[in-house]
């Protein structure tokens, strides 16, 4: 079992409203209560940028009255500079207000999002997740969804600004002189003339290559990490530095290729839109006016200010366009993940009669071509213990994994209290059957949080007795922090005592049926003893189904159930079987185990 499979367990144990809602949620659906939070930033934005005209046009009227023949008209000056004055207090207040609610709203919108992402992949069957590789799947929920964001919290009020205030500056400007405006224009239409070059299709190839190329460096140096320690041991480094060293030269490669696309492009782009080159254009068609007595002096101040703004929309398009590229391919990405089909959810879960399970000629296989279990019939009666042994590889992992409904079976029923698992709603499987599996993960949180994680308002007696029965109470009690110590971060736990705190958790769950991986290194031999008296010992009406790997845990059941080949080969009491001398009595022999 992995990280994931243990998270994700563990947070269906206690489903919240959020994980409720975000099956089967589209993008848009997710996306549109945001979009419209973050119409209001847009508005805000758009009124600022455009009350920062005022001041402009105030030095404007300023320099076009003080210049202009004759007495000055001192009204007129007056109503410019408090005009100008009024525009630059709206447009910081504005701005401010914009920003500071932008950055609010953007990570409110980026934590549900996450939470909604995080809740999906909570509903999609295990399988899924061992064909992806972490590192792409950490990109979606980390880089992804910020890519999406500033997209819905910046661009629509940056983009519309970029606009409306050239637009208006573009009429204003007419009404002085519509030769010069136009003359004006000149280094935006060359810079829009380029754009259609950044959009090619090569160009687009390019950027794929170079996101793909970024993925796989990300995704081989996750495998590298995670890998360290077994590449170490065994020499492996140069092997394994070479996927990595691989990824990075083909990175190097394309990196270069996207670069001399996108630069040549860009240069020229940024040379028509540099403040030098629009006032030089402003400046000759200006004095050549001036000169022929088209245009008074006074009048090309507006074009000197006016003109370096009009060049902003397509500034923000070539800016913007990057980002908005990204975060179109960042949305494939997400869609892709929220659109893996979740586990269904029962319309009308239906109450369950008792708690007996039953498998019932079940076939599963992770690929289609390959079946793990072939018509696998059992039956765990309440109050019994079952114990699964079988060679490795046999199934019986994936076995023990259909009844928290990992997976749903590809043929045959799961049945628990008569219900069919498909039938039954998720909290009430979970509150049904826990599960301890050898590779447990711990969640980054206290101790006695990991202890209560299926059970959030448990007191903190129960956590103990809980701890005391899986007995791991002692040593949590040196920890630095007893119980509120944080694992991961104050301290580090052994498999063998991870995998007691996560028993207890169980047993604080306290469900009708315990499904265990017995790990060989569970305990030391006494540890592990006592814990299969304290498990006996719940007993009552408790079902257990345990992978066995200890002669002694497979004498303690009532029933033994062989597995081979993902068939059971053998069943029956411990000792009735190892008197028939057939398969389990030459597996037992093979584990060591003495005749009793
Ligand atoms: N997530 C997975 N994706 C694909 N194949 C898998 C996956 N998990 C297990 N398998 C395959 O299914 C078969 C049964 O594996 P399983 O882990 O259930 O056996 P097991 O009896 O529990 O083995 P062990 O005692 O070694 O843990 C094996 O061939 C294994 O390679």
């Amino acid at each position: 079992m992995s990280a994931i499979d243990a998270l994700g367990a563990g947070e269906r144990s206690t489903p919240t409203s959020d994980s409720d809602s975000a099956a089967g949620q589209s993008l848009s659906r997710l996306l549109r209560p945001h979009v419209r939070k973050f119409a209001v930033v847009a508005i805000l934005q758009v009124i600022g940028a455009l009350a920062g005209l005022a001041p402009l046009l105030a030095v404007v009227e300023l320099g076009r009255t003080l210049l202009a023949p004759g007495p000055i008209d001192e009204g007129h000056v007056w109503t410019a500079v408090i005009l100008g004055a009024a525009g630059l207090f709206v447009r910081l207040l504005f701005t401010a207000a914009s920003s500071g609610l932008g950055h609010v709203l953007d990570s409110q919108a980026q934590l549900t999002f996450r939470r909604q992402l995080a809740a999906h992949l909570g509903r999609v069957p295990i399988g899924w997740f061992s064909r992806r590789k972490t590192g792409e799947l950490a990109k979606v929920v980390g880089e992804d969804v910020s890519a999406v964001h500033p997209l819905i919290a910046h661009a629509p009020g940056e983009l519309v600004s970029a606009f409306v205030v050239p637009l208006v500056s573009l009429v204003y400007l007419f009404t002085i002189d519509w030769r010069l405006t136009l003359i004006t224009l000149i280094p935006v239409v060359m810079a829009i003339l380029l754009v259609p070059l950044l959009m090619l299709p090569a160009r687009t190839r390019e950027q794929e290559e170079f996101d793909e190329a970024m993925g796989r460096i990300a995704s081989s140096v996750v495998e590298f990490v995670q890998g360290i320690a077994v590449v170490k041991a065994f020499g492996g480094s140069e092997r394994a530095h070479g996927k990595f060293l691989t990824a990075v030269d083909d990175f190097v490669g394309t990196f270069f290729r996207w670069v001399r696309g996108m630069s040549l492009v860009a240069a020229g782009m940024q040379l028509a839109l540099s403040p030098p080159f629009v006032l030089l254009v402003v400046l000759i068609g200006g004095t050549s006016m001036i000169t022929s007595g088209s245009l008074a002096p006074a009048d090309l101040l507006p074009f000197l200010l006016l003109g370096l703004g009009l060049t902003a929309p397509v500034a923000a398009l070539g800016h913007g366009f990057d980002d908005m590229q990204a975060a179109g391919r960042a949305v494939g990405r997400i869609k892709e993940v929220l659109e893996v089909p979740p586990l269904p959810e029962p319309a009308h879960p239906v109450a369950l009669q008792g708690h007996r399970v039953e498998l019932r000629d079940v076939h599963f296989g992770y690929e289609e071509d390959r079946e793990v279990l072939s018509g696998v019939d059992l039956v765990l009666e309440p109050g019994t213990f079952t114990a699964l042994v079988g060679p490795s590889g046999s199934g019986k992992s994936t076995l023990v994994q259909l009844l928290p409904r990992f997976f749903d079976p590809s043929q045959g029923s799961v049945t628990i209290g008569g219900v069919d698992l498909r039938e039954i709603g998720s909290r009430q499987l979970y509150r049904t059957v826990s599960f301890v599996f050898q590779d447990v993960r711990l969640l980054r949180a206290s101790v006695a949080d990991n202890i209560a994680l299926a059970v959030p308002h448990a007191e903190r007696d129960d956590v103990v007795r809980a701890a005391k029965l899986a007995h791991i109470h002692d040593r949590i009690l040196e920890l630095p922090d007893g119980y509120e110590t944080i694992i991961g971060e104050d301290v580090k736990l052994s498999g063998g005592e991870a995998q007691r705190i996560s028993l207890a958790r169980a047993l604080l769950a306290d469900t009708p049926v315990l499904v265990l991986d017995e790990a060989t290194a569970f305990a030391d031999p006494q540890t592990e003893q006592a814990i299969r008296q304290a498990l006996a010992s719940l007993g009552g009406e408790r079902t257990m189904l345990v992978i066995a790997h200890r002669p002694e845990t497979v004498a303690d059941a009532d029933t033994v159930v062989m597995l081979e080949n993902g068939s059971i080969v053998e069943r029956g009491r411990p000792a009735e079987l190892l008197a028939q001398q057939g398969k389990f009595a030459e597996f037992w022999r093979s584990q060591g185990g003495q005749a009793r």
